[in-house]
């Protein structure tokens, strides 16, 4: 019999989480029945979602949620070999048994170059969720100029680049002078440290003075409310998160945004990206592809051991990550 680990809310997040509010456990596993299988995670996910969500989706004594790249090594069933990996969303565990319906399996074409954890970062969630966000929601076009913050993050840096792969002109913010320069370094037009210009207002109009077409939000709160005043005739907002705002225990108070609203006539749209996961397939294909072809470039925060995940989490909320962050059990 097989003892999964695995990493229960003790207590509901109060501001930012305390790893006093994650408590680790052991489960028992019961032997396969006929169809089912024994996963073990080799990679699992820590992201910016699972804060809010714990508390709109969770109850103390949960299971994290999350995702995980895990490795087959048992099978019941015939449509799933031992050794092969897949992308699951079984939250914070070492070992679970799946009836195979709930897998995402790599594609056949996965290089054995390629770490896999890239299924749950640039080729995974965060990749298809610039994918879709900048070509459904942005519609960006060849030509036009692209802003997005947390540039330097698991979505952002994705965005930056899939704008430069599609003929734009980005520009994008981060909270280090470290991140700024690997924004330059994969190609950003412009990028400044939040934290540290004196006015973001002018820093938005120096970095592009006809302002910006479409703009990729992931972080909203005060940074959205003056970036919005920056937005070209007919410009597209897609609100991809707020993670200025995740942690607050007081909701903060925005600035009124509905005169450039109405007076540009902006479009903006807020959007989860698992709507576009009829079309998953489309998106890892392409992101994979370009990540094969050297246009797409990737970082990722490893942290060793499954016992480190809550400070992993912390940390990626804190701003400690470059690039995606991942756990390597
Ligand atoms: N709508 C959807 O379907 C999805 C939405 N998202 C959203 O996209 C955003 C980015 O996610 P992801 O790329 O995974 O995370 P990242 O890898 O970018 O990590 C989070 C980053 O956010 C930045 N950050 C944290 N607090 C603040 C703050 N108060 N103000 C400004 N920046 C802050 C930090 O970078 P820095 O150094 O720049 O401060 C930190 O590294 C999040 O809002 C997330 O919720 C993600 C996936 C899907
Ligand atoms: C202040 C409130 C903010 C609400 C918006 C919160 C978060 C936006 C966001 O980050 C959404 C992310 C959604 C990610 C979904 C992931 C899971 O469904 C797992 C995906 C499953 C898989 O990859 O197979």
């Amino acid at each position: 019999m097989v003892t999964a680990k695995v990493w229960v809310l003790k207590k509901h997040f109060e501001g930012f989480p305390q790893t006093s509010d994650f408590e680790m456990k052991q489960e028992a596993l019961a032997n396969l029945k006929d169809g089912e299988l024994l996963l073990e995670s080799v990679f699992l996910s820590v992201d910016p979602y699972m804060r809010p969500y714990s508390k709109r989706d969770m109850k103390e004594g949960d299971v994290m949620i999350g995702t995980q790249v895990a490795r087959i090594v048992e099978s019941k069933n015939p449509a799933f070999a031992v050794g092969a990996f897949v992308v699951a969303n079984r939250g914070w565990r070492t070992h679970f048994i799946s009836d195979g319906k709930d897998l995402n399996l790599l594609p056949e074409s996965w290089p054995e170059s390629l770490p896999r954890s890239l299924a749950l970062g640039t080729i995974g969630m965060p990749g298809l969720t610039a994918y879709f966000g900048l070509f459904e929601v942005c519609k960006m076009k060849p030509g036009e100029t692209v802003l997005v913050n947390a540039a330097a993050g698991a979505v952002g840096s994705v965005v930056g680049q899939l704008a430069k792969i599609g003929g734009c002109k980005v520009v994008g913010c981060a909270g280090s002078d470290s991140k700024v320069a690997y924004l330059k370094k994969i190609g950003f037009d412009e990028a400044f440290n939040y934290k540290t210009v004196t006015s973001l207002d002018e820093t938005l109009r120096k970095a592009s003075p006809d302002g910006y077409d479409c703009f990729f939000d992931n972080v909203g709160g005060e940074f959205a409310s003056i970036a919005i005043n920056h937005m070209k005739k007919y410009g597209r907002i897609a609100v991809c998160g707020a993670i200025s705002q995740y942690n607050d225990t007081v909701p903060q108070k925005g600035p009124y945004i509905q005169f450039p609203m109405i007076f540009n006539e902006l479009s903006m749209k807020g959007f989860i990206v698992t709507s576009w996961y009829n079309r998953r397939e489309e998106g890892v294909k392409a992101l994979l592809k370009w990540v094969l072809e050297g246009k797409l470039k990737y970082h990722e925060q490893v942290t060793e051991r499954f016992e480190n995940m809550p400070a992993a989490f912390i940390g990626m909320l804190k701003g400690e990550n470059l690039g995606k962050a991942i756990i390597k059990v």
